[in-house]
């Protein structure tokens, strides 16, 4: 074992990629899994199948890395050629990982589930309570023949866990049994722990070039990563929860999951938690008799009825009430629900559940607004959908999508495009409100390039139409959400407010009033900082020395009063601070 582990860190050392370093790692436990095998009694009746690298770090699945039986490389998630649903892990057994933060040992066939506890005998031979998973995650392990499954915790260096690997092997005789885990499970979890700042701290290889279409029509880099994750989340039957800011785009990626699912040819249903008041949130879900309640004048389905053999996405769950998160559990473990007011009993819901949020659920279980049961079930196959200023590089990509989309609805053969100097403008912003606001905006631009040039089939959006439907937002809202944004894209927001009231009025507005710059962010520091903290932070620490920096403050600030002054702003912010060093 020394030598093997030797020669494992020498080659994860010269691991260039994650991808490098999982196969590795991979096929190291799934060699001593068979070594073992071939010692025990199941030498010749059982065999390992497969290993899986799953790094999924606090908000969703970042990587997932699948290596066969017999392959030397792990395949990308999701590639075409994968024979069937490749089962992921179940709810229960990544939950017990997470809470006993040790490794979990499953046998398919009977449904149960034993963390492995050594320090606790007792608890290690009782099986998790609710036991195993969902009927979803057993069938996906038993269409891939895996019968015995162990699954590791993967803790990144002074972090906590960000993810685990699984081995599944099939090994019919050993039902009931605990296979042969027990055996190999501290050499296993030795491998997982040498292997883990490289799993964990690796580049990605980059991903392929990936496929667009109708519901995914930009990709860019980090969508790109993410998407084959989402390729194999969308052939299994679990929930999907796709977190990310609102206007991401959680609804139609949820969309582009249905399209690839076997339930493509069923039904999509959506159903926006915010539009529906706490008291019919039950009544919406699912559904009700003629006199269920008052008002109830005929039967309506509900939305789990109108998904019945497709998807339900359900956006914004944290607004679920609590009544109702209990009623959804229940579809969640039984696959049956009752309609209200229908003495006939319960249904079954033959429906596959994509969750949407854009708040951190954990807080909400901390806070006692969501169930923590809940969450755990629904955190099966999380993903979340990065910002749009997280995707830079799909900022003119979806721009000029969602311009060309437009201008077809008008001239389907016509063509549109934006200047190079638009696509600058808009690049160099911030986002706050995603790809929603970005639609709007293009939408703006492009009805004030229309107003300027006229109907016509070829038609360009000008920096001026973009920074004129970017004017609309209004300069404070943006200037607060630029405080969170780089500086660079700061600085370009606050040039396009100077600008545009430069527009605005008229008269001018001198261009060295924006050398006021140095005195809001001089004076800005001295009031977080204090006076000579700030000069030093800020590199001028020779006017402390020669004590000329009460000299500089003053002439600093003098120029945020003209600026304020010249807008007809009253005093600014540092006023008190420049009439306390005129005293000092
Ligand atoms: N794939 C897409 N194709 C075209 N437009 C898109 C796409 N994704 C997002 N958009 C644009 O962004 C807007 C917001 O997308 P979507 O409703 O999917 O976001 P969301 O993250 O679900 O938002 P919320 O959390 O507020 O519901 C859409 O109305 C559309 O203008």
């Amino acid at each position: 074992m020394q030598d093997d582990l030797s020669s494992l860190v020498v080659a994860l050392s010269k691991s260039g990629d994650f991808e490098d370093a999982a196969a590795r790692t991979l096929s190291a436990m799934m060699g001593l899994t068979e070594r073992t095998i071939a010692a025990s009694k199941y030498a010749g009746r059982a065999k390992v199948l497969r290993s899986m690298v799953h790094l999924r770090p606090a908000g969703g699945y970042v990587k997932l890395a699948i290596l066969e039986q017999g392959a030397t490389a792990v395949q990308s998630a999701g590639s075409t050629g994968q024979r069937g649903a490749p089962s992921l892990v179940s709810a229960t057994a990544w939950r017990s990982v997470v809470q006993h933060g040790s490794p979990v040992f499953v046998d398919v066939t009977l449904g149960a589930l034993k963390p492995y506890l050594p320090q606790l005998p007792d608890k290690a031979e009782e099986p998790l309570p609710g036991s195993f998973t969902s009927q979803e995650s057993r069938q996906s392990f038993l269409s891939r023949q895996a019968s015995h499954v162990c699954v590791i915790p993967l803790r990144a260096l002074g972090a906590g866990i960000g993810g685990m690997i699984s081995l599944e092997a099939d090994s019919p005789t050993a039902m009931g049994q605990d296979f042969i885990w027990r055996e190999c499970i501290d050499r296993l979890q030795t491998i997982a722990e040498v292997a883990a700042p490289y799993l964990t701290g690796l580049p990605f290889r980059p991903a392929p070039h990936a496929e667009v279409d109708e519901y995914l029509p930009v990709v860019g880099k980090s969508m790109a990563n993410l998407l084959p994750i989402l390729n194999v989340f969308s052939q299994q039957e679990e929930s999907v929860l796709i977190s990310g800011p609102t206007g991401a785009g959680k609804s139609r990626l949820a969309r582009w999951v249905h399209s690839r699912s076997s339930r493509r040819k069923g039904p999509f249903e959506v159903l926006e938690l915010l539009a529906v008041p706490e008291e019919l949130q039950m009544a919406e879900l699912f559904g009700w008799k003629k006199g269920a309640f008052t008002g109830a004048v005929k039967d309506s389905l509900g939305s789990i009825g109108r998904a019945e053999g497709g998807t339900l996405f359900i956006d914004e769950i944290d607004k679920l009430s609590l009544k109702a998160q209990a009623g959804l559990l229940r579809v969640l473990e039984e696959r049956s629900y009752r309609v209200l007011g229908d003495g006939a009993g319960d249904r079954g819901a033959d429906v596959r559940f994509i969750i949407g949020t854009n708040v951190d659920l954990r807080e909400a279980v901390r806070a006692g607004r969501f169930r923590e049961d809940l969450y755990y079930r629904i955190n099966v196959l999380p993903l979340r959908v990065p910002s749009l200023d997280e995707r830079q590089d799909e900022i003119p990509l979806w721009a000029h999508y969602m311009v060309t989309r437009r201008h077809k609805e008008q001239f389907p053969q016509g063509q549109a495009q934006l200047s190079p100097e638009a696509e600058q403008v808009l690049s160099g912003r911030a986002w706050p409100g995603n790809l929603r606001q970005l639609d709007n905006i293009i939408r703006r631009a492009y009805t004030l390039a229309l107003v300027e040039h006229g109907p016509s089939a070829e038609l360009t959006l000008s920096s001026g139409h973009v920074s004129r439907a970017l004017e609309y937002e209004g300069a404070t809202g943006q200037a607060e959400s630029k405080a969170a944004a780089s500086i660079p894209t700061a600085l370009i927001a606050a040039a396009q407010a100077f600008i545009a009231e430069a527009k605005r009025r008229g008269t001018p507005l001198d261009l060295g009033l924006t050398e006021a710059l140095v005195g809001i962010v001089l004076g800005q520091a001295v009031q977080q900082m204090g006076r000579e903290e700030a000069f030093r932070a800020l590199g001028r620490e020779n006017l402390l020395k020669n004590r000329n920096h009460h000299k500089v403050l003053k002439r600093e600030l003098e120029k945020v009063e003209a600026l304020y002054k010249e807008l007809g702003e009253g005093p600014s912010p540092f006023a008190a601070l420049l009439a306390e060093n005129e005293a000092a």
